[in-house]
């Protein structure tokens, strides 16, 4: 009989955002995201109180990289800014940068920060019980406005992979997501620079989808 791989349920504690089952998990603390935010004085005021505590988390469950399978799991956020701006992923875009995402909100206030390779910017509200899907070629970074943990499920093709340098590169995210007269507004990135056409036809090249009969 041919092996398949054993179907699996995957219980999610929401008031700690672990999965059952998970294949593996890993911690993203204050001192990991130096450089991610606007405001670097404001982080440094930070890192004594905030520097080994964890402020996203993502547990997953990855049953192989193989094309057609697919990885999914859990992301946990915590609430707070850095100055005024909202704690945040570090955000990529896929390394097979055809692929899709899926998230489901499943507890507190967050949004999709998107930016396609030519710079244009799109923000879905994820709150509980919506799904927000990212479409192929999309920089992805979620971003948590509320008060609360951000609790979020993401569903993604098993060859993505992840590709972190090209927001570093382009000197950030073209928005950047802060408190405004009471909630969030986005503003401009100053510090962003636009990605060269030869980047921008490379990422579109990789597009691999083969057309139905
Ligand atoms: O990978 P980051 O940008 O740090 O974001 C953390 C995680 O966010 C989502 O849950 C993605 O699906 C994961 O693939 C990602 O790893
Ligand atoms: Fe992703």
């Amino acid at each position: 009989m041919t092996r398949l791989f054993e179907p699996t349920g995957c219980k999610v504690d929401l008031s700690t955002g672990a999965m059952a089952n998970a294949t593996g998990s890993y911690q993203k603390r204050f001192r990991d995201l130096d450089g991610l935010y606007a405001d670097a004085a404001a982080f440094e005021a930070m890192r004594a109180t905030w520097g080994e505590r964890i402020v996203y988390e993502v547990c997953e469950f990855r049953p192989t990289e193989l094309s057609g399978d697919l990885i999914f799991g859990i992301t946990s956020m915590q609430p707070g800014k850095v100055g005024d701006e909202y704690f945040m992923t570090r955000g990529h875009i896929h390394k097979q940068a055809d692929r899709p995402e899926i998230y489901y909100g499943q507890k507190g206030h967050g949004l999709m920060l998107m930016e396609s390779p030519e710079g244009e910017v799109r923000i879905v509200t994820v709150d509980a019980q919506t799904v927000c899907y990212v479409p192929p070629f999309w920089i992805h970074r979620s971003i948590n406005v509320g008060d609360d943990e951000l609790v979020m499920l993401f569903c993604y093709p098993a060859d993505s992979g992840q590709d972190y340098e090209i927001i570093a590169r382009s000197g950030g995210m073209r928005s950047r997501v802060v408190a405004g007269d009471g909630g969030w507004k986005e503003v401009d990135n100053p510090d962003w620079r636009p990605r060269d056409a030869e980047l921008i036809s490379a990422l579109y090249g990789q597009r691999s989808r083969t057309v139905p009969a």
